[in-house]
């Protein structure tokens, strides 16, 4: 028989009914004849949900050589598991099928599976078969080089676990699994979000997306958007992603004033759905390859009416809707994510408070994880949740508008989240009062995370050149240390490897958008709030970080001194940081920073000053106020008011940033600090 070349052939028991520290687990390495003892840390059952990957990290026998197992096997034959459960590392995607049909062609080979358990957010399927002698056919017939099903999909890491811990590992994850599938709840839908399913036929499908496919193969540039995360095209007017709104700006054209002919049978179809037929079309195209997506976004009110129609076609995704927790306060992931499984050949309407209150995303993965579907598997099983694994085709959506005269002010109840009525609502608070926590969150969440990734890309293009005095930090230090870069942006500092190029700069920021621009450039990042970073990175571990224009993105003191606290936590012991927020003081010595230097008055934003209320800066203009909102307007474009994204600031005051390192106590050192260019900066050193 022939062994794929990472088969582990390992057997892994738990001594307990519990994982606690202390408790153990058994490595049977089969085929060497091998066991070991493998005690859980305490570390491990802090983090239980870390365990799998601590698994597949430590015990699969990746190191031992394909030489030995050949031999071992060819003296010794296959091993005598008694083991019916497998546990398939699918880390690298090498599965091509959703789980249900993954589970019917095992069937079809006359192999019988008791139970099938996807891990959330995980890439890890346990199967377990009816008998040990299952579970032996499908690894090592199924899954051979040659047989038919190996065609179909590679699985190269898979360990065999007793039952004890099957069972184990599903009762560590099916709480979460609960609350995930929760999230799929139909009753609990955002108000007037209406799916239909089969809303148009496998022949209409059919006809729709040859019609599609060749629109993107025949139009050129100057009518499809290649966009960061996908491609549309548009009919009526051009909807533009970067700030989602329609827009006669942008440099793609329409195809048609009016909406194709291919369509009119949905027109005809939306008459008994919503009031007035539509005037605008976009069709995205996701790639499933690229991992097409669409990022968190409340389409413009004022753009268009009140209801927004979407019909997909190619491949089922999964819609995320988030409702800003702002409205409730309620923890957000029990009550404000929802998730929508749009089903190819399925129609979206979003009105009202579906339209104007919930964000929509599509994530960017491969896969989707969503409730599994025993319809399609003919037989039930014990009664619990399951989660399943779904890989996505290409797909097209159809989104359909009616647009409003331009500046149109939209009257809805969701000032929050309305454009017409946003700033006024913000204009309700003077900041140098603290506001609540939840309003802060809400606050750096629509005018800080949301605007970088709106303006990511020009946002990057004008961000390339390094501040010498960032750079000569980073050059002072020590060869090989590990920096990390906090508010990376678009990663202009991730290549400064130190005098002898061999500092390794790692970078996190909010903003995919910039994440991907990292990822581009082949930087490695990882997406993290600077208030977060402790929980996805090991503390400590860090020589030095830098976080340059980040902090004065927090809204209040307290966060803005949390942000300080977690730089100190992730760095080591005698490691240090260097910190850039924006200053009041935008002249010092009677010199202008380069900031209001380049003042250009073309590029100002006019906007009446209120002594009590959150204000519009003006740009290239000395502060007024320490909170504000600075706006970020795309040069070269006529932008109306309403389009100009703006950015939330809290300018540092002379010696506040002092101020703000002293409260982290003695276990900071600062060696020094300056101002550089309309910047207060500070290096810290953790003793
Ligand atoms: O692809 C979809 O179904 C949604 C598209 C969308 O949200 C939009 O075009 O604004
Ligand atoms: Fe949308």
């Amino acid at each position: 028989m022939d062994l794929n070349e990472n088969m582990s052939i390992l057997n892994l028991e738990v001594d307990s009914d519990e994982i606690k520290e202390g408790k153990q687990i058994t490595c049977n390495y089969q085929l060497l004849q091998e066991t070991k003892h493998i005690k859980f840390s305490s570390k491990q059952v802090k983090k239980e949900r870390k365990l799998l990957l601590a698994f597949s990290q430590k015990f699969l026998p990746l190191d031992i050589p394909t030489s030995i197992i050949d031999e071992k096997l060819q003296k010794n034959g296959l091993p005598q598991l008694n083991c019916r459960n497998v546990l398939i590392d699918n880390r690298n995607l090498q599965l091509k099928f959703q789980t249900e049909t993954l589970w019917n062609h095992i069937e079809a080979q006359n192999v019988f599976i008791e139970d099938m358990f996807v891990m959330p957010n995980k890439k890890y399927i346990l199967v377990q078969f009816q008998t040990n002698v299952d579970a032996q056919k499908f690894k090592y017939d199924l899954f051979t080089d040659g047989s038919d099903f190996h065609e179909f999909t590679r699985i190269e890491l898979s360990v065999f676990i007793s039952d004890k811990l099957f069972s184990l590992i599903v009762k560590l994850f099916q709480p979460e699994i609960d609350r995930l599938i929760e999230r799929f709840n139909k009753n609990a839908y955002p108000d007037r979000l209406d799916i239909r399913e089969n809303f148009i036929t496998v022949e209409e499908e059919r006809r729709l997306l040859s019609f599609s496919e060749q629109l993107f193969s025949t139009y050129s540039d100057q009518y499809v958007s290649h966009l960061k995360n996908r491609e549309s095209v548009h009919y009526g007017h051009v909807f533009d992603y970067t700030l989602n709104t329609i827009s006669d700006q942008t440099n793609v054209s329409i195809i048609d004033n009016n909406i194709p002919e291919e369509c009119n049978f949905l027109l005809k179809r939306f008459v008994d759905l919503i009031p007035e037929l539509p005037d605008q079309l976009t069709i995205n195209r996701y790639r499933s390859n690229m991992q097409d997506h669409i990022p968190p976004h409340v389409d413009t009110h004022s753009m268009c009416t009140e209801w927004i129609i979407s019909v997909s076609l190619g491949s089922d995704v999964v819609m995320q809707f988030t409702k800003p927790r702002f409205d409730d306060g309620k923890d957000e992931n029990e009550y404000t994510t929802k998730m929508v499984l749009l089903r190819n050949r399925s129609m979206l309407l979003m009105c009202d408070e579906a339209r104007y209150r919930w964000c929509h995303a599509i994530q960017q993965t491969g896969f989707d994880i969503r409730p599994f579907d025993w319809s399609a598997i003919n037989q039930t099983r014990a009664h619990r949740n399951r989660l399943s694994l779904s890989p996505r085709d290409l797909r097209y959506s159809f989104t359909f508008r009616k647009v409003r005269p331009p500046g149109y002010q939209c009257k809805c109840s969701y000032p929050e989240s309305c454009d017409s009525q946003t700033i006024s609502l913000y204009k309700k608070n003077d900041l140098s009062k603290e506001i609540d926590v939840d309003k802060a969150i809400q606050l750096e969440k629509e005018f800080v995370h949301q605007t970088y990734d709106q303006i990511a890309e020009h946002f990057s293009a004008t961000r390339y050149g390094q501040w010498p005095s960032v750079t000569q930090f980073m050059n002072s230090l020590p060869t090989g240390s590990l920096i990390l870069d906090i508010g990376c942006g678009n990663g202009k500092y991730l290549s400064v490897r130190g005098e002898s190029n061999c500092n390794y700069v790692i970078g996190t920021d909010c903003s995919r958008n910039l994440l991907n621009i990292c990822m581009d450039r082949g930087f490695e990042t990882f997406q993290d709030n600077c208030l977060n970073i402790g929980t996805t990175v090991r503390e400590g571990i860090f020589d030095a970080a830098i976080c340059i224009a980040v902090i004065h993105h927090l809204a209040t003191e307290e966060r803005r001194l949390d942000a300080l606290r977690s730089i100190v936590r992730l760095i080591r012991i005698g490691g240090r940081a260097l910190i850039y927020v924006w200053a009041f003081e935008q002249k010092r010595d009677g010199l202008a920073s380069k900031y209001l230097k380049s003042a250009n008055s073309s590029t100002t934003i006019e906007k009446d000053e209120s002594k009590e209320t959150l204000s519009i800066h003006k740009n290239r203009t000395e502060f007024k106020k320490q909170d504000l909102f600075v706006p970020w307007k795309k040069s070269g474009t006529k932008m109306v008011e309403n389009q100009t994204k703006l950015r939330f600031y809290h300018v540092f005051r002379e010696n506040e940033l002092e101020n703000l390192i002293r409260k982290l106590s003695d276990s900071v050192k600062l060696e020094q600090i300056y101002y550089d260019q309309g910047n207060w900066c500070a290096i810290i050193q953790k003793c």
